[in-house]
């Protein structure tokens, strides 16, 4: 299939955010660890919160999908798996690299594997430090990425690990720690990838009972013994897919308006809203909904956005209609993701006209005179949605395999339609 997206006038619409898929994520597995019931309230149901659900039944965890909510009996913290299992976490790397720790809170080895791309996307350091903390992690095919056995126990202790390709390999000790043996201390002696997530992780941990000590982005303590507690847990607005929509506004004029964000969420991607304001939009953020509104034109920025990786796309599409250049930083993981995003990025801005630039950190988008083209998002649900947004500013686009949004926004094309859009 293929959705092909023409030019549009200024827009006045409001929508709904989706969940947040990290929230959603981690709520999932606090809750399937915790003692008692857990009730998540308005989780994403979307293709990757579903592997991380599948995953934890496969673990013999019991959890339900009801409307509007997710229904889940927590195990105490010992997975009751019947035996040895395999983990299938298709393309997404959350599930994977967060089922990673946890799996050592089953009595049997554990089998973690994934989609053709999923096995390109480095496990390395996690194993590492895993290692260090008691686990055992054989590396199936490749060294260094999956497909992983993981068995032994998470005994606890202090370790280093290097978070600079994936703040996830951080984030899946750090939830797995209450329920090691000692407490957990966790150095980083390099700055971490996308940082804001582990303030997402700790977010969910305390908000799950857990106690964690930091010193910023390079020291933590996990608490042993303190364990998670199950709870009615509401999930937030998701800032990444939400920064689509924003884009409309940005790209065609006019104004957009989204409900359902949490104006004081510590997910790293409510800065894609500080550079739409950089560069010229009005971003109003009340009770009910933070409007970004478009009246003139738009003037390139610099701007770091290491913390920020799921934003860096629907930046650089918006850039692409701005009066000047703009130049992102912090950009060297995003070649780790479902696809090397930068230069598919790149690639697809020069055959719409654009000039770009490319650095090992960094990606310089400078603005020409833009025509369509046809997208193919090689099962990239980031490129897919920011190359539709820019279509209806440039016209003329053609996005082959919609599906592929499934992964975080299964109803982005519906809500872009719902509003007389497409
Ligand atoms: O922990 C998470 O929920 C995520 C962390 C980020 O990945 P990296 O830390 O690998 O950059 C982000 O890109 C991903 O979409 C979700
Ligand atoms: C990188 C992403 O997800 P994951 O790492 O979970 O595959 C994403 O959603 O952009």
């Amino acid at each position: 299939m293929i959705v092909r997206v023409s030019r549009i006038g200024p827009v006045d619409a409001t929508f709904p955010a989706p969940p947040s898929k990290s929230y959603t994520h981690r709520a999932l597995i606090a809750g399937a660890l915790a003692s008692g019931r857990t009730r998540i309230a308005g989780p994403l149901r979307a293709a990757d919160t579903e592997l991380t659900a599948r995953g934890l039944e496969t673990l013999g965890v019991p959890l339900e999908w009801l409307p509007g909510e997710i229904a889940v009996a927590g195990c105490s913290g010992t997975f009751p798996a019947p035996g040895e299992v395999t983990i299938d976490c298709g393309n997404s790397g959350t599930t994977l690299r967060l089922l990673t720790s946890a799996a050592l809170l089953s009595r049997h080895p554990v089998v973690l594997t994934g989609s053709p791309r999923m096995l390109e996307r480095p496990v390395g350091p996690l194993a590492g430090a895993l290692r260090a903390l008691g686990g055992e992690v054989a590396f199936v095919g490749e060294p260094g990425f999956p497909p992983i056995r993981i068995s032994g126990r998470l005994r606890g202790g202090k370790t280093a690990i290097d978070g600079s390709i994936s703040s996830q390999f951080v984030s899946s000790i750090l939830m797995a720690a209450p329920y090691a043996d000692e407490d957990v201390e966790l150095t980083l002696p390099a700055a971490p990838a996308s940082r804001s997530y582990l303030d997402v992780t700790a977010d969910v941990m305390l908000g799950f009972g857990a106690h964690i000590e930091r010193r910023g982005y390079d020291w933590f303590r996990v608490e042993s013994g303190r364990a998670y507690r199950g709870r009615d847990y509401p999930v937030e607005g998701d800032y990444s897919s939400a920064s689509y929509l924003f884009a409309v506004a940005a790209v065609c004029g006019g104004r957009v308006a989204v409900t359902g964000l949490n104006p004081a969420s510590v997910q790293g991607d409510r800065r894609f809203l500080d550079a739409l304001e950089a560069m010229g939009c009005r971003v109003t953020s009340g009770t009910d909904a933070v409007t970004v509104e478009r009246t003139g034109d738009l003037e390139g920025i610099e701007i770091d956005m290491s913390s920020s990786p799921d934003t860096v796309q629907t930046l650089a599409a918006v850039a692409a209609t701005a009066g000047s250049p703009t130049r992102i930083t912090g950009t060297a993981h995003l070649q780790y993701k479902e696809s090397d995003r930068v230069g598919v990025t790149a690639e697809t801005l020069r055959r719409m006209g654009a000039g770009v630039e490319v650095t090992e950190d960094s990606l310089t988008i400078t603005p020409a005179p833009l025509h369509g083209v046809a997208v193919d998002p090689h099962d990239d649900h980031r490129t897919a949605m920011a190359f539709a947004v820019l279509g209806l500013a440039v016209g003329g686009m053609a996005i082959r395999d919609p599906a592929c949004v499934e992964k975080s926004f299964p109803g982005f094309w519906e809500a872009l339609y719902g509003e007389g859009l497409l």
